[in-house]
């Protein structure tokens, strides 16, 4: 079945060597569960088998994931033959094709004069600071990755890389720590992961020792996005010395500390519980040799920041990678205080949203914005699934979603915080496989989480700040496909009006006559001649 096997009484590690894909006490049909049925139901806090739910009795090998039988492992591997890719991933997707005149294969690349360097650097907007910035790489080929590695990003489709992996990775590599900001959905993930799986994999190779203690750590702020970079930092280290744990909360403890006694080469969880683990066990963390901050401008702020240093604190000294679509000055300087001789990347312009995201601002006075969602979504010139729409309450996502299903007939899920993470998985589930179009959500999907194929956010309440609003409507749109987005904007927003102006401005998006018009807006529109100029507030 697999290298591990967990008894009813403790665990015993089975490291035989596999006979035709079995382990040899399977191959002796020494009590492995047969079929699913054989298998019983999980107790709480016991691990989960992957394809039907029982108690996952043992981890499959090939895959990394939780199974209760063989039955399951032969589906599971079926699946997964299928596309070559694990259960539930997405297929590969390509660059689109604009954008290959800025790379070069292997066997073209030479390096790049200083020239050339600003030339690329300019055209792909690549702005970079530091002291010895290396080049961008034009290839993946081109900067000693394992090869199991690169075998594993060409079979997720990777085959050039964006321009935040282009200088992204080449600034890791050197060991320097990085604050890098690209667009929503730009590649920033693969960008801070082929070098934690390459630096990872590379020292366990060279590294006889038996110690297997955790050498890298990933730290974002929602379970969500902690699942989704797990699966694919999984899917980078397939088949080298890399192993993953997920710590988050909501599920069970005791598992995680598992994984981790096991063995694993990097860490993905949110502060919080993490560092509920490291307080209520012995985790030894001084071989961390790299820390990544995922969406670091909310990682810093308050709410976040005190645990993120006092996780920051217990390491020594490591290189941090710390990557966000927002930043702000006051998260540059944080980050300097963070990690010396800081290299800073950004692309394009800062804290703008994803250009393929076609914005859309409507001016709805609140008491008429479910009205006007409906009509939306009655609409099959407007409404674009699968969708998802965006609120500011747990309660308004319950109430919301439950509306729409009642009003329109489609049917909606609610996704929250105050749900299981089972039934969020649930219901990411068949929201990602097609059986339901929309999904009503609160910030919990709001940053990093990369929905494929969901092309249209409609933002019902407006968030708290331009900054979420950016990642927002960043998810209806991934790789520079085309998306839309339709915000509501009433007075209510005011605080927000002028930064929304800017955005929508910058991005070309036709700007609401009342929004013009607001006292809460300062005009920058040219003074024609002769006309008096117009008191500010009047
Ligand atoms: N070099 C590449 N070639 C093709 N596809 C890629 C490449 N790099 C990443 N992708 C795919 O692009 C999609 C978006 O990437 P990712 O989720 O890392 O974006 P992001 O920049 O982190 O976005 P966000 O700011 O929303 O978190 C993913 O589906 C990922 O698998």
């Amino acid at each position: 079945m697999g290298d591990v096997n967990r008894g009813n009484q403790g665990r015993t590690s089975m490291s035989t060597p596999l006979v035709d894909g079995l382990t040899v006490s399977e191959a002796a049909g020494d009590d492995v569960k047969k079929t699913s049925r054989d298998q019983r139901e999980a107790l709480p806090g016991e691990p989960i088998c992957v394809v039907c739910g029982r108690y996952g009795e043992y981890i499959c090998d090939q895959t990394d994931s939780d199974i209760c039988s063989l039955e399951c492992k032969q589906t599971l591997l079926g699946r997964a033959a299928d596309t070559h890719l694990p259960v539930g991933h997405p297929l590969p997707k390509r660059l689109a094709a604009t954008d290959e005149c800025f790379y070069v294969r292997d066997s073209e690349s030479l390096p790049l004069t200083s020239d050339q360097t600003e030339l690329l650097r300019r055209k792909l907007e690549i702005h970079v600071k530091g002291d010895s910035v290396p080049d961008p790489i034009l290839s993946f080929s081109s900067c000693d990755l394992p090869e199991k590695l690169q075998h594993n990003m060409q079979t997720l489709g990777y085959d050039m890389p964006t321009p935040i992996q282009m200088q992204g990775i080449a600034a890791a590599l050197t060991g320097k720590s990085l604050l890098a900001s690209a667009d929503t959905g730009s590649g920033k993930t693969a960008s801070f992961l082929v070098p934690v799986v390459s630096r990872c994999a590379t020292f366990r190779h060279g590294n006889l020792s038996k110690s297997k203690k955790p050498l890298a750590m990933v730290l974002t702020p929602t379970r969500e996005l902690c699942i989704q970079v797990e699966e694919q930092a999984k899917l980078l280290g397939k088949g080298l010395p890399f192993k993953t744990a997920l710590v988050i909360g909501g599920e069970a403890m005791p598992r995680q500390l598992y994984r981790i006694q096991q063995g694993v080469e990097l860490i993905v969880g949110t502060p919080g519980r993490l560092i509920d683990l490291l307080a209520k066990h012995d985790i030894e963390l001084d071989d961390i040799m790299i820390l990544v901050l995922d969406e670091v401008d909310c990682m810093l702020q308050k709410g976040f920041r005190d645990q993120v240093m006092q996780i920051f604190r217990a390491l020594s000294q490591p290189q941090v990678l710390m990557y966000s679509a927002t930043m702000s000055q006051e998260v540059e300087k944080m980050a300097s205080s963070m990690a010396k001789d800081l290299i800073f990347v950004s692309i394009g312009q800062p804290n703008r949203p994803s250009k393929a995201v076609k914005q859309l601002a409507i001016w709805v006075e609140s008491k008429q914005k479910k009205q006007k969602l409906f009509d939306i979504l009655m609409s099959k010139q407007h409404f674009l699934p699968p969708s998802i729409v965006y609120v500011g309450s747990r309660i308004g996502a319950d109430l919301l979603s439950n509306a729409i299903t009642v009003t329109t007939g489609l049917k909606a899920l609610s996704i929250h915080g105050e749900k299981s993470m089972k039934e969020r998985r649930e219901i990411m589930k068949s929201f990602l496989v097609g059986e339901v179009p929309l999904v009503v959500a609160t910030g919990v999907l709001g940053r990093g989480v990369d929905l494929l194929g969901v092309r249209q956010v409609i933002v019902f309440d407006m968030p708290n700040s331009i900054k979420e609003y950016v990642h927002q409507i960043g998810r209806a749109s991934r790789m520079g496909e085309d998306g839309t987005s339709i915000v509501f904007v009433n007075e209510e927003n005011r605080n927000l009006f002028p930064d929304l102006v800017e955005v929508l401005k910058s991005s070309g998006a036709v700007i609401p006559r009342e929004l013009v018009n607001s006292r809460y807006v300062k005009r920058s529109f040219p003074m024609v001649k002769g006309q008096r100029k117009r008191k500010y507030g009047s």
